[in-house]
């Protein structure tokens, strides 16, 4: 039975707490086909609570143990609403021996693996359409028995599809060269797939737009997985909103893997200052802000677009935004959520010519509202801290913050919101 939150905050707006945040869910993702690779020589260490690391731990395990058995029937292995899981899971699938099919929710089933699965299939994948072409499910015959290490990849759609051949790229017997077609959407995403693998002993070469890996062994090692970022942003967001702020995130570092740690510099236009303490990191209001944010590109931190774009709405700015392209096939159509549920406070996001402007000239807020979540993780988070300038925030399908950031409500009470389920 799906619950929503009421979520509000009397008294004082000052806050001040520790929140220890669950793992990278983008790292331990990594980390977990990195370590099934290379069979268990590479270790992980401080692995996520996300749902989304739960699901794929879990399906690697199970196949782990069944694998070696000769089944021919076809296995279905689910991943449930994890982008990073089936992504990924199409290639390493791909290159073992089994028979599956590789499905998700109604959701996953929408956003696109063609450029993926095509991929694949130049370097011999066997792999055919479920239901619609290019969309999950996926029937993947394995092993792949590879005829060539080229491959051109569009990459301005995801580059969860890049890190998923990357990952397997060492494991293949001719290795992999990636031509990366068109602008490389997400960046980061794609050096924290590097910057792992060469962690447990894999070179890689770039050179323009060609990635490059041979046919290597992983050294063993452990891999040591960050807390999440992402969910970091959304305490940027809750001292942006208060009046005072004091939040203590410890073991986040001053050099991350994560490209969302770009929130730290962003947040400082909007007078939040991040100090290094010995634990961690911890988040206080600035003097003043500094910094000047004109047109904001989020291309490479796609997940922080929600975050950013409420904390800028509610505080009245009217700012434009460009890098959102690729918001529309993730959890939901999140620029069409933004729109819908912006419109709830008066604001407006309109788009023209891939330039994304807020008008904030309406903005008002009512003494209660109502937030859809579209199935998103990352909307009932995102408008949750409003709870600090409305009465109360009532915040449908509460349980969709299990995908990245499962205690996300304890966390709010740990922090002084009060937060009551609703059937
Ligand atoms: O590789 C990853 O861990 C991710 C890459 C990004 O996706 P895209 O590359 O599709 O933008 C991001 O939005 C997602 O939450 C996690
Ligand atoms: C887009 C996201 O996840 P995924 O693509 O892995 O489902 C996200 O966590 O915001």
């Amino acid at each position: 039975m799906s619950k929503n939150a009421l979520v509000s905050f009397k008294g004082t707006k000052n806050i001040n707490t520790e929140i220890q945040l669950t793992g990278s869910k983008s790292e331990c993702n990594r980390a977990l086909i990195i370590s099934a690779l290379s069979k268990k020589l590479v270790k992980v260490e401080n692995l996520s609570n996300a749902a989304d690391t739960v699901t794929l731990d879990g399906i690697l395990n199970h196949l782990e143990n069944d694998l070696d058995v000769e089944i021919q029937e076809s296995k279905t292995v689910d991943v449930g609403p994890a982008g990073t899981a089936m992504r990924f899971l199409s290639a390493y699938l791909s290159a073992k021996n089994g028979n599956f099919l590789l499905t998700g929710t109604e959701r996953m089933k929408q956003r696109p693996i063609g450029i993926l699965a095509e991929a694949l299939k130049t370097i011999g994948a066997n792999i055919s359409y479920a239901e619609n072409e290019g969309f999950p499910p996926l029937n993947i015959v394995g092993p792949l028995n590879q005829q060539n290490g080229h491959v051109k990849i569009k990459g301005d759609v995801s580059s969860q599809y890049i890190s998923a051949l990357l990952m397997i790229a060492p494991k293949l017997p001719l290795g992999l060269t990636l031509e990366i077609e068109g602008e490389l959407t997400s960046k980061p995403y794609v050096d924290m797939t590097l910057d792992m693998l060469a962690e447990v002993g894999i070179a890689n070469a770039w050179d323009g737009n060609s990635i490059s890996i041979k046919p290597q062994n992983f050294k063993s090692g452990t891999l040591i997985v960050e807390p999440d970022w992402s969910a970091a942003s959304y305490w940027y967001s809750i001292a942006a909103l208060a009046d005072d702020a004091e939040i203590s995130l410890p073991a986040l570092k001053d050099k991350s893997l994560q490209g969302d740690s770009q929130i730290k510099q962003i947040m400082t236009a909007f007078g939040i200052a991040t100090t290094k303490t010995n634990t961690g990191i911890s988040l206080s209001k600035a003097k003043a802000p500094s910094g000047l944010l004109g047109v904001l590109d989020l291309k490479t931190c796609p997940d922080l677009a929600q975050t950013i774009i409420v904390i800028t709405a509610a505080l009245g700015k009217n700012m434009s935004f460009t890098g959102l392209e690729t918001l529309k096939i993730k959890e939901t159509n999140r620029v069409l959520a933004l729109q819908t549920e912006l419109a709830k406070i008066g604001v407006t996001l309109t788009e023209d010519n891939l330039v994304y402007t807020l008008n904030t000239d309406k903005l008002h807020f009512p003494e209660k509202i109502k937030i859809s979540t579209y199935e998103d993780h990352r909307m009932a988070m995102a408008f949750a801290p409003l709870a600090l300038l409305i009465d109360e925030v009532e915040i449908e399908e509460m349980q969709v913050v299990e995908k990245s950031y499962p205690y996300f409500w304890e966390d709010l009470k740990k922090a002084g919101f009060s937060v009551r389920e609703q059937e």
